[in-house]
């Protein structure tokens, strides 16, 4: 398979992983029954989906088609052997259905139950669900991927953790920015200083998909700590990706998106490897100590007059930071031809920012 190929059918088996942690989160019907079937004390084996290979690979049971709820679910998983749901989750196909997947597919469980689970999801395209009746856990497998069912206090405690983790990233961030851009107007910006706040934009991006993946399992219970994730975050994206750009040599934004794809692979070593940042800045010459020069995007960006759009116009008609500083004072109708509507204000706020005015 090329590589094209396989980042498709990756992200085709993610997307199926994350539809059944969605089917088994708190708040469905299918989480009301599994919580059920715990609180009793009971296992069970369930189907969901790819019905038609599901029943090819098994025999016996009872025919049930009926509608499906939370309570027949937990009703039926008294009894011994699998039961089958359809796609949708409107009909309960089969109970006490006896499984047969081939005994050579690959599993590392131990048990008869999850060995079938994780057999039955290597060999259909169904939501596999096994409750163990010995250890009390649900786990759930796609593609014969497996996870275990956490409870809301289980999750909500790795919550907390990140939220705190992502805050006290963020404060530092915010510092970092606020000293560089002082330092961007001085034009003492080094390679280090940039390198540092690259490895903390990625701190909290790392932080962040950890927090998606609590929120996604979180399901109805997950609003507030995405409203309380989503301030915590505000513009980091856009700020991560302005200053990949006005740092590296090709400032596209396709170049930043490379980028940063490229400093979201790279392990913690590597972005502190000042050469290293610098090699993918498009730069083979610099070290630590080197000064480099931005565009100015990012600062221009946190100026109110400074609409969508008019960073990158002012940036290429000045071609720097620097260069827009040097022809403030002289030439202020330039800003003016290129269609900036207060330029006072803006080379107000920027001598308030480089703290050169009160
Ligand atoms: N191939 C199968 N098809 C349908 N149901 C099965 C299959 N294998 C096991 N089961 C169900 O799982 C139950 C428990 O089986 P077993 O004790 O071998 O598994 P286990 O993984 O140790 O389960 P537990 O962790 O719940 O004790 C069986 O009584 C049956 O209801």
């Amino acid at each position: 398979m090329d590589s094209a190929h396989l980042d498709q059918a990756e992200s085709e088996s993610k997307r199926r992983r994350d539809a059944a942690i969605r089917l088994t989160a708190p708040g469905t019907a299918l989480r009301h029954a599994l919580d059920m079937i715990i609180a009793g004390h009971m296992g069970a084996l369930i189907c969901v989906g790819d019905t038609e290979n599901v029943l090819a690979a098994g025999d016996d049971g009872f025919k049930l088609d009926i509608s499906f709820t939370a309570n027949r679910l937990f009703e039926l998983s008294k009894m011994d052997g699998a039961i089958v749901v359809d796609k949708g989750m409107t009909q309960i196909l089969r109970a006490n259905y006896h499984l047969n997947p081939d005994p050579a597919l690959p599993t590392t469980e131990t048990g008869m139950r999850h060995r079938t689970a994780a057999r039955m999801s290597l060999l259909t395209q169904a939501t596999v669900i096994s409750v163990s009746e010995r250890r009390q856990v649900v786990n759930v497998y796609v593609d014969g991927w497996g996870y275990q069912l956490r409870t809301v206090p289980e999750i909500m405690s790795s919550v907390n953790q990140l939220l705190v983790a992502m805050q006290s990233t963020r404060q530092q961030i915010d510092r970092r920015l606020l000293r560089l851009t002082t330092l961007e107007l001085d034009n003492y910006v080094t390679l280090g200083d940039i390198a540092d706040i690259f490895y903390l934009f990625e701190v909290i991006l790392s932080v962040n998909e950890e927090l998606d993946a609590c929120i996604l399992q979180l399901g109805s219970e997950g609003k507030t700590v995405q409203m309380q994730r989503e301030e915590y975050m505000g513009d980091v994206d856009e700020e991560y990706t302005l200053m990949i750009r006005d740092y590296a040599r090709d400032s596209s934004e396709d170049n930043a998106r490379v980028i940063r794809r490229a400093l979201h692979s790279a392990d913690n070593s590597s972005i502190h490897d000042a050469a290293n940042v610098a090699r993918l800045l498009g730069y083979d010459d610099r070290t630590e100590d080197s000064i480099m020069t931005p565009l100015g995007l990012r600062t221009l960006s946190n100026i109110s007059v400074v609409r969508k759009g008019m960073a990158d116009k002012i940036v290429d008609e000045y071609g720097s930071l620097q260069h827009l500083m040097d022809e403030l004072d002289e030439n202020p109708s330039r800003l003016d031809d290129i269609g900036v509507k207060n330029p006072d204000v803006l080379a107000d706020s920027l001598y308030r920012m480089w703290g050169k005015r009160q």
